[in-house]
Protein backbone atom coordinates (compact mmCIF):
# COMPACT_ATOMS: atom_id res chain seq x y z
CA UNK A 1 0.00 0.00 0.00
CA UNK A 2 1.04 3.23 -0.67
CA UNK A 3 1.15 5.73 2.06
CA UNK A 4 -0.09 9.27 0.60
CA UNK A 5 1.75 11.23 2.95
CA UNK A 6 5.02 10.12 1.74
CA UNK A 7 4.85 10.05 -1.68
CA UNK A 8 7.17 13.21 -3.48
CA UNK A 9 5.55 14.24 -6.74
CA UNK A 10 2.75 15.41 -4.80
CA UNK A 11 2.41 15.49 -0.97
CA UNK A 12 3.21 18.59 0.22
CA UNK A 13 5.49 19.08 4.23
CA UNK A 14 1.90 18.99 5.82
CA UNK A 15 0.61 16.74 4.16
CA UNK A 16 -1.74 14.43 7.15
CA UNK A 17 -0.34 10.96 7.54
CA UNK A 18 -3.13 8.48 6.21
CA UNK A 19 -3.31 5.07 7.35
CA UNK A 20 -4.52 2.26 5.03
CA UNK A 21 -4.79 -1.29 4.15
CA UNK A 22 -6.59 -2.78 7.12
CA UNK A 23 -10.38 -4.66 7.11
CA UNK A 24 -12.47 -3.89 10.20
CA UNK A 25 -14.84 -6.38 11.65
CA UNK A 26 -16.87 -4.70 13.44
CA UNK A 27 -19.37 -6.69 16.29
CA UNK A 28 -22.20 -4.42 17.16
CA UNK A 29 -25.07 -5.49 19.99
CA UNK A 30 -27.65 -3.89 21.64
CA UNK A 31 -26.20 -1.70 24.92
CA UNK A 32 -26.63 -1.48 28.10
CA UNK A 33 -26.74 1.36 31.13
CA UNK A 34 -22.95 2.30 32.63
CA UNK A 35 -24.82 2.18 35.81
CA UNK A 36 -27.78 1.02 37.71
CA UNK A 37 -28.26 4.14 39.24
CA UNK A 38 -31.48 6.96 38.26
CA UNK A 39 -28.90 8.96 35.93
CA UNK A 40 -27.18 6.17 33.75
CA UNK A 41 -30.62 3.97 33.39
CA UNK A 42 -32.61 7.22 32.19
CA UNK A 43 -29.98 8.30 29.83
CA UNK A 44 -29.68 4.58 28.40
CA UNK A 45 -33.89 4.09 28.22
CA UNK A 46 -34.39 7.42 27.06
CA UNK A 47 -31.87 6.47 23.88
CA UNK A 48 -33.32 2.96 23.44
CA UNK A 49 -37.00 4.03 24.10
CA UNK A 50 -36.59 7.11 21.56
CA UNK A 51 -35.52 4.68 18.73
CA UNK A 52 -38.11 4.80 16.45
CA UNK A 53 -37.70 1.25 15.43
CA UNK A 54 -38.42 0.15 18.25
CA UNK A 55 -41.28 2.37 19.52
CA UNK A 56 -42.88 3.51 16.13
CA UNK A 57 -45.65 6.20 17.60
CA UNK A 58 -45.24 9.43 16.58
CA UNK A 59 -43.10 11.78 18.94
CA UNK A 60 -45.40 14.32 19.41
CA UNK A 61 -47.76 11.55 21.04
CA UNK A 62 -44.96 9.34 22.47
CA UNK A 63 -42.03 11.81 24.05
CA UNK A 64 -44.18 13.29 26.48
CA UNK A 65 -45.07 10.03 27.65
CA UNK A 66 -41.55 8.62 28.20
CA UNK A 67 -40.65 12.05 29.60
CA UNK A 68 -42.68 12.71 31.68
CA UNK A 69 -43.81 8.92 33.08
CA UNK A 70 -41.93 6.43 31.98
CA UNK A 71 -38.48 7.33 32.18
CA UNK A 72 -39.65 8.93 36.21
CA UNK A 73 -40.66 5.79 37.25
CA UNK A 74 -39.00 2.94 35.00
CA UNK A 75 -34.91 3.62 35.86
CA UNK A 76 -35.61 2.87 39.05
CA UNK A 77 -37.52 -0.27 38.79
CA UNK A 78 -35.46 -1.79 35.41
CA UNK A 79 -32.16 -0.04 37.80
CA UNK A 80 -33.08 -2.89 40.84
CA UNK A 81 -33.24 -5.46 38.61
CA UNK A 82 -29.55 -4.59 36.69
CA UNK A 83 -28.03 -4.38 40.41
CA UNK A 84 -29.35 -7.56 41.18
CA UNK A 85 -27.63 -9.36 38.27
CA UNK A 86 -24.64 -6.18 38.45
CA UNK A 87 -20.93 -7.79 37.62
CA UNK A 88 -19.72 -5.61 40.53
CA UNK A 89 -15.83 -6.71 40.29
CA UNK A 90 -16.04 -5.59 36.56
CA UNK A 91 -17.93 -2.45 37.27
CA UNK A 92 -20.18 -3.08 34.16
CA UNK A 93 -23.50 -5.16 33.22
CA UNK A 94 -23.35 -9.27 32.21
CA UNK A 95 -23.90 -8.09 28.78
CA UNK A 96 -21.14 -5.73 28.56
CA UNK A 97 -18.43 -8.64 30.28
CA UNK A 98 -19.73 -11.36 28.12
CA UNK A 99 -19.71 -9.26 24.82
CA UNK A 100 -15.77 -8.12 25.81
CA UNK A 101 -15.32 -11.65 26.14
CA UNK A 102 -16.69 -13.02 23.19
CA UNK A 103 -14.82 -9.90 21.44
CA UNK A 104 -11.06 -11.03 23.03
CA UNK A 105 -11.87 -15.01 21.41
CA UNK A 106 -13.32 -14.03 17.78
CA UNK A 107 -10.06 -11.34 17.53
CA UNK A 108 -7.95 -14.45 18.83
CA UNK A 109 -9.43 -16.46 15.79
CA UNK A 110 -9.79 -13.85 13.15
CA UNK A 111 -6.06 -12.82 13.72
CA UNK A 112 -5.11 -17.00 13.26
CA UNK A 113 -7.21 -17.01 10.40
CA UNK A 114 -6.07 -13.18 8.58
CA UNK A 115 -3.42 -12.11 10.34
CA UNK A 116 -2.93 -8.54 11.37
CA UNK A 117 -4.40 -7.09 8.54
CA UNK A 118 -7.95 -7.49 10.42
CA UNK A 119 -8.93 -5.60 13.18
CA UNK A 120 -11.38 -6.49 15.49
CA UNK A 121 -14.04 -4.53 17.82
CA UNK A 122 -17.62 -4.05 19.53
CA UNK A 123 -20.26 -1.68 19.54
CA UNK A 124 -23.36 -1.17 21.09
CA UNK A 125 -26.54 0.38 18.88
CA UNK A 126 -27.43 2.69 22.78
CA UNK A 127 -24.80 3.79 25.40
CA UNK A 128 -21.24 2.94 25.30
CA UNK A 129 -18.86 2.05 23.25
CA UNK A 130 -20.77 3.95 20.51
CA UNK A 131 -20.89 2.99 16.89
CA UNK A 132 -19.86 5.98 15.83
CA UNK A 133 -16.47 6.19 18.01
CA UNK A 134 -15.80 2.96 17.05
CA UNK A 135 -16.30 3.70 13.35
CA UNK A 136 -13.79 6.80 14.29
CA UNK A 137 -11.63 4.39 15.67
CA UNK A 138 -11.53 1.86 12.85
CA UNK A 139 -10.99 4.74 9.76
CA UNK A 140 -7.84 6.43 12.03
CA UNK A 141 -6.70 2.97 12.46
CA UNK A 142 -6.35 2.28 8.22
CA UNK A 143 -9.49 0.66 7.63
CA UNK A 144 -10.83 1.01 4.16
CA UNK A 145 -13.32 -2.14 4.46
CA UNK A 146 -15.18 -2.68 7.59
CA UNK A 147 -18.04 -5.74 8.12
CA UNK A 148 -20.59 -4.39 10.19
CA UNK A 149 -22.21 -7.48 12.33
CA UNK A 150 -24.77 -7.27 14.60
CA UNK A 151 -24.96 -10.08 17.11
CA UNK A 152 -28.73 -11.38 16.76
CA UNK A 153 -29.28 -14.06 14.86
CA UNK A 154 -32.91 -13.14 13.42
CA UNK A 155 -33.50 -9.67 12.18
CA UNK A 156 -36.02 -7.53 13.82
CA UNK A 157 -36.41 -4.01 12.61
CA UNK A 158 -36.27 -3.53 16.23
CA UNK A 159 -32.28 -4.59 16.54
CA UNK A 160 -30.72 -5.54 13.63
CA UNK A 161 -32.01 -2.65 11.32
CA UNK A 162 -31.93 -0.32 13.80
CA UNK A 163 -27.88 -1.28 14.17
CA UNK A 164 -27.30 -1.03 10.18
CA UNK A 165 -28.86 2.56 10.76
CA UNK A 166 -26.45 3.69 13.20
CA UNK A 167 -23.41 2.13 11.22
CA UNK A 168 -24.62 4.01 8.19
CA UNK A 169 -24.91 7.37 10.52
CA UNK A 170 -21.58 6.68 11.65
CA UNK A 171 -20.05 6.40 7.64
CA UNK A 172 -22.36 9.76 6.95
CA UNK A 173 -19.28 11.73 9.25
CA UNK A 174 -16.16 9.98 7.65
CA UNK A 175 -14.38 11.68 5.13
CA UNK A 176 -13.37 8.98 3.58
CA UNK A 177 -15.88 6.97 3.99
CA UNK A 178 -14.32 2.78 3.92
CA UNK A 179 -16.59 0.20 2.09
CA UNK A 180 -19.08 -1.63 4.18
CA UNK A 181 -20.86 -4.69 4.37
CA UNK A 182 -23.44 -5.63 6.60
CA UNK A 183 -24.35 -9.58 8.15
CA UNK A 184 -27.26 -11.51 6.55
CA UNK A 185 -29.41 -12.80 9.83
CA UNK A 186 -27.80 -16.42 10.77
CA UNK A 187 -30.61 -17.68 12.10
CA UNK A 188 -30.82 -20.98 10.20
CA UNK A 189 -27.34 -21.73 9.50
CA UNK A 190 -26.65 -24.90 10.58
CA UNK A 191 -23.78 -24.23 12.69
CA UNK A 192 -25.55 -21.81 14.59
CA UNK A 193 -28.33 -24.37 15.60
CA UNK A 194 -25.64 -27.02 16.40
CA UNK A 195 -24.29 -25.04 18.79
CA UNK A 196 -27.95 -23.72 20.33
CA UNK A 197 -28.67 -27.65 20.44
CA UNK A 198 -25.35 -28.43 21.79
CA UNK A 199 -25.83 -26.32 24.37
CA UNK A 200 -28.92 -28.42 25.24
CA UNK A 201 -27.55 -31.67 25.41
CA UNK A 202 -25.16 -30.47 27.76
CA UNK A 203 -27.51 -29.02 30.00
CA UNK A 204 -30.07 -31.89 29.83
CA UNK A 205 -26.94 -34.36 30.14
CA UNK A 206 -25.94 -32.80 33.83
CA UNK A 207 -29.69 -32.81 34.92
CA UNK A 208 -30.63 -36.29 37.03
CA UNK A 209 -34.30 -36.13 35.16
CA UNK A 210 -35.30 -35.25 31.96
CA UNK A 211 -37.34 -31.71 31.83
CA UNK A 212 -40.96 -32.65 30.42
CA UNK A 213 -40.63 -29.66 27.84
CA UNK A 214 -38.08 -27.31 26.59
CA UNK A 215 -40.20 -23.53 26.50
CA UNK A 216 -37.95 -22.10 23.52
CA UNK A 217 -38.41 -17.90 24.99
CA UNK A 218 -37.87 -15.16 22.12
CA UNK A 219 -37.38 -11.86 23.09
CA UNK A 220 -40.96 -10.35 21.77
CA UNK A 221 -42.25 -7.00 19.65
CA UNK A 222 -45.56 -5.64 18.80
CA UNK A 223 -48.01 -7.72 16.93
CA UNK A 224 -48.62 -5.69 14.92
CA UNK A 225 -44.92 -5.13 13.75
CA UNK A 226 -45.31 -8.79 12.06
CA UNK A 227 -48.06 -7.28 9.89
CA UNK A 228 -46.27 -4.71 9.11
CA UNK A 229 -43.77 -7.23 7.56
CA UNK A 230 -40.82 -7.54 9.93
CA UNK A 231 -40.15 -11.32 9.56
CA UNK A 232 -38.67 -11.92 12.86
CA UNK A 233 -41.65 -14.12 13.66
CA UNK A 234 -40.95 -16.41 11.19
CA UNK A 235 -37.60 -16.68 11.32
CA UNK A 236 -38.38 -17.33 15.26
CA UNK A 237 -40.34 -20.18 14.68
CA UNK A 238 -38.01 -21.61 12.34
CA UNK A 239 -35.11 -21.88 14.88
CA UNK A 240 -37.43 -24.00 17.03
CA UNK A 241 -38.38 -26.11 14.10
CA UNK A 242 -34.52 -26.67 13.11
CA UNK A 243 -33.53 -27.22 16.88
CA UNK A 244 -36.00 -29.28 17.50
CA UNK A 245 -35.12 -31.42 13.80
CA UNK A 246 -31.40 -31.18 14.82
CA UNK A 247 -32.04 -32.77 18.32
CA UNK A 248 -34.37 -35.59 16.97
CA UNK A 249 -37.21 -34.50 18.98
CA UNK A 250 -40.88 -34.30 18.88
CA UNK A 251 -43.07 -31.26 18.31
CA UNK A 252 -44.44 -32.21 22.12
CA UNK A 253 -40.87 -31.97 23.04
CA UNK A 254 -40.69 -27.84 22.92
CA UNK A 255 -42.39 -24.86 22.62
CA UNK A 256 -41.99 -21.08 21.22
CA UNK A 257 -43.11 -18.46 23.59
CA UNK A 258 -41.96 -14.58 23.70
CA UNK A 259 -41.08 -12.33 26.38
CA UNK A 260 -40.45 -9.08 27.56
CA UNK A 261 -43.61 -6.89 26.52
CA UNK A 262 -43.86 -3.78 26.89
CA UNK A 263 -46.68 -1.42 27.04
CA UNK A 264 -50.44 -1.76 26.39
CA UNK A 265 -50.37 -3.36 23.12
CA UNK A 266 -50.75 -7.22 22.08
CA UNK A 267 -47.37 -8.78 21.76
CA UNK A 268 -46.32 -11.55 19.69
CA UNK A 269 -47.63 -14.57 21.89
CA UNK A 270 -48.15 -16.82 23.86
CA UNK A 271 -46.20 -15.05 26.60
CA UNK A 272 -43.56 -16.47 28.27
CA UNK A 273 -44.48 -15.84 32.19
CA UNK A 274 -48.32 -16.68 31.25
CA UNK A 275 -46.72 -20.13 29.25
CA UNK A 276 -44.78 -21.58 31.88
CA UNK A 277 -47.31 -20.89 34.85
CA UNK A 278 -50.26 -22.61 32.31
CA UNK A 279 -47.80 -25.80 31.50
CA UNK A 280 -47.26 -25.73 35.51
CA UNK A 281 -51.18 -25.93 36.34
CA UNK A 282 -53.06 -26.96 32.95
CA UNK A 283 -50.14 -29.31 31.62
CA UNK A 284 -48.97 -30.73 34.42
CA UNK A 285 -45.39 -30.23 33.36
CA UNK A 286 -43.21 -29.81 36.57
CA UNK A 287 -39.88 -29.92 35.11
CA UNK A 288 -39.42 -27.46 32.44
CA UNK A 289 -35.64 -26.39 31.06
CA UNK A 290 -36.18 -22.58 28.92
CA UNK A 291 -33.68 -21.08 26.40
CA UNK A 292 -33.37 -17.71 24.81
CA UNK A 293 -32.05 -17.93 21.24
CA UNK A 294 -32.80 -14.54 20.39
CA UNK A 295 -29.89 -13.29 22.38
CA UNK A 296 -26.32 -14.19 21.85
CA UNK A 297 -25.19 -13.26 25.40
CA UNK A 298 -26.90 -13.30 28.53
CA UNK A 299 -28.23 -10.20 29.38
CA UNK A 300 -30.82 -8.66 31.96
CA UNK A 301 -33.76 -10.37 29.62
CA UNK A 302 -32.59 -13.52 30.36
CA UNK A 303 -30.50 -13.10 34.14
CA UNK A 304 -33.30 -11.21 35.85
CA UNK A 305 -36.83 -11.70 33.62
CA UNK A 306 -36.49 -15.46 33.05
CA UNK A 307 -34.16 -16.36 36.12
CA UNK A 308 -36.24 -14.23 38.32
CA UNK A 309 -39.53 -13.35 37.22
CA UNK A 310 -40.43 -16.10 34.85
CA UNK A 311 -38.86 -19.02 37.02
CA UNK A 312 -41.48 -17.59 40.49
CA UNK A 313 -44.69 -17.52 37.66
CA UNK A 314 -43.23 -21.16 36.94
CA UNK A 315 -43.15 -22.05 40.79
CA UNK A 316 -45.72 -20.45 41.90
CA UNK A 317 -48.03 -22.36 39.36
CA UNK A 318 -46.86 -25.38 40.66
CA UNK A 319 -43.82 -25.81 38.89
CA UNK A 320 -41.19 -27.82 41.02
CA UNK A 321 -37.73 -27.77 38.77
CA UNK A 322 -36.86 -25.13 36.90
CA UNK A 323 -33.76 -25.03 34.35
CA UNK A 324 -32.20 -22.33 32.45
CA UNK A 325 -30.15 -22.68 29.97
CA UNK A 326 -27.55 -19.53 29.22
CA UNK A 327 -26.88 -18.19 26.09
CA UNK A 328 -24.13 -19.58 23.62
CA UNK A 329 -22.01 -16.31 25.14
CA UNK A 330 -18.17 -16.61 24.66
CA UNK A 331 -18.24 -20.98 24.50
CA UNK A 332 -15.96 -21.78 21.76
CA UNK A 333 -18.86 -23.57 18.94
CA UNK A 334 -20.52 -20.08 19.55
CA UNK A 335 -16.99 -18.47 18.55
CA UNK A 336 -16.63 -20.54 15.70
CA UNK A 337 -19.52 -19.93 14.28
CA UNK A 338 -19.50 -15.98 13.73
CA UNK A 339 -15.80 -16.32 12.62
CA UNK A 340 -17.20 -18.24 9.63
CA UNK A 341 -19.76 -16.57 8.90
CA UNK A 342 -17.49 -13.30 9.03
CA UNK A 343 -14.71 -15.39 6.95
CA UNK A 344 -17.21 -15.89 4.63
CA UNK A 345 -18.80 -12.40 4.59
CA UNK A 346 -14.70 -10.91 3.75
CA UNK A 347 -14.63 -12.63 0.44
CA UNK A 348 -12.95 -11.06 -2.12
CA UNK A 349 -11.63 -8.42 0.55
CA UNK A 350 -8.25 -9.83 1.99
C1 LIG B 1 -40.15 -1.58 24.06
C2 LIG B 1 -39.88 -2.24 23.01
C3 LIG B 1 -38.83 -3.23 22.83
C4 LIG B 1 -38.66 -4.04 21.69
C5 LIG B 1 -39.54 -4.07 20.44
C6 LIG B 1 -37.50 -4.85 21.92
C7 LIG B 1 -37.01 -5.83 21.03
C8 LIG B 1 -35.87 -6.61 21.23
N1 LIG B 1 -34.91 -6.43 22.22
C9 LIG B 1 -33.94 -7.40 22.10
C10 LIG B 1 -32.80 -7.56 22.90
C11 LIG B 1 -32.59 -6.93 24.14
N2 LIG B 1 -33.45 -6.09 24.80
C12 LIG B 1 -32.88 -5.72 26.00
C13 LIG B 1 -33.42 -4.87 26.95
C14 LIG B 1 -34.59 -4.12 26.79
N3 LIG B 1 -35.51 -4.22 25.77
C15 LIG B 1 -36.51 -3.26 25.93
C16 LIG B 1 -37.57 -2.99 25.04
C17 LIG B 1 -37.76 -3.57 23.76
N4 LIG B 1 -36.99 -4.53 23.16
C18 LIG B 1 -36.19 -2.52 27.13
C19 LIG B 1 -36.99 -1.38 27.69
C20 LIG B 1 -34.99 -3.04 27.65
C21 LIG B 1 -34.20 -2.52 28.86
C22 LIG B 1 -34.38 -3.23 30.08
C23 LIG B 1 -35.68 -2.90 30.70
O1 LIG B 1 -35.87 -1.77 31.15
O2 LIG B 1 -36.53 -3.79 30.72
C24 LIG B 1 -31.58 -6.37 26.12
C25 LIG B 1 -30.69 -6.38 27.34
C26 LIG B 1 -29.78 -5.21 27.58
C27 LIG B 1 -28.93 -5.41 28.82
O3 LIG B 1 -28.31 -4.44 29.25
O4 LIG B 1 -28.81 -6.47 29.43
C28 LIG B 1 -31.41 -7.11 24.95
C29 LIG B 1 -30.18 -7.92 24.58
C30 LIG B 1 -34.27 -8.23 20.98
C31 LIG B 1 -33.46 -9.43 20.51
C32 LIG B 1 -35.47 -7.75 20.45
C33 LIG B 1 -36.14 -8.36 19.29
C34 LIG B 1 -37.32 -8.16 18.86
FE1 LIG C 1 -35.41 -5.54 24.18
FE1 LIG D 1 -44.49 -15.85 11.31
Amino acid sequence: MTDLATRPEHAPADHPKVARGKTGILLANLGTPDHYSYWPMRRYLNEFLSDRRVIDYAPWKWQPLLQLIILTKRPFTSGEAYKSIWNHDKGESPLMTITKDQTAKFADLMAARHGDQVMVDFCMRYGNPSTESKVREMVKAGCERILFFPLYPQYAGATSATANDQFFRALMKETWQPASRTIEPYYDDPRYIDALANSVEEAYGQLEKRPDILVVSYHGMPLRYLMQGDPYHCQCAKVTRLLKERLGWKDTDLVTTFQSKFGPEDWLQPYTVEEVARLASEDGKKNIAVIAPAFSADCIETLEEINEEIKESFEEAGGEHFTYIPCLNDRDDHIQVLADIATENLQGWL
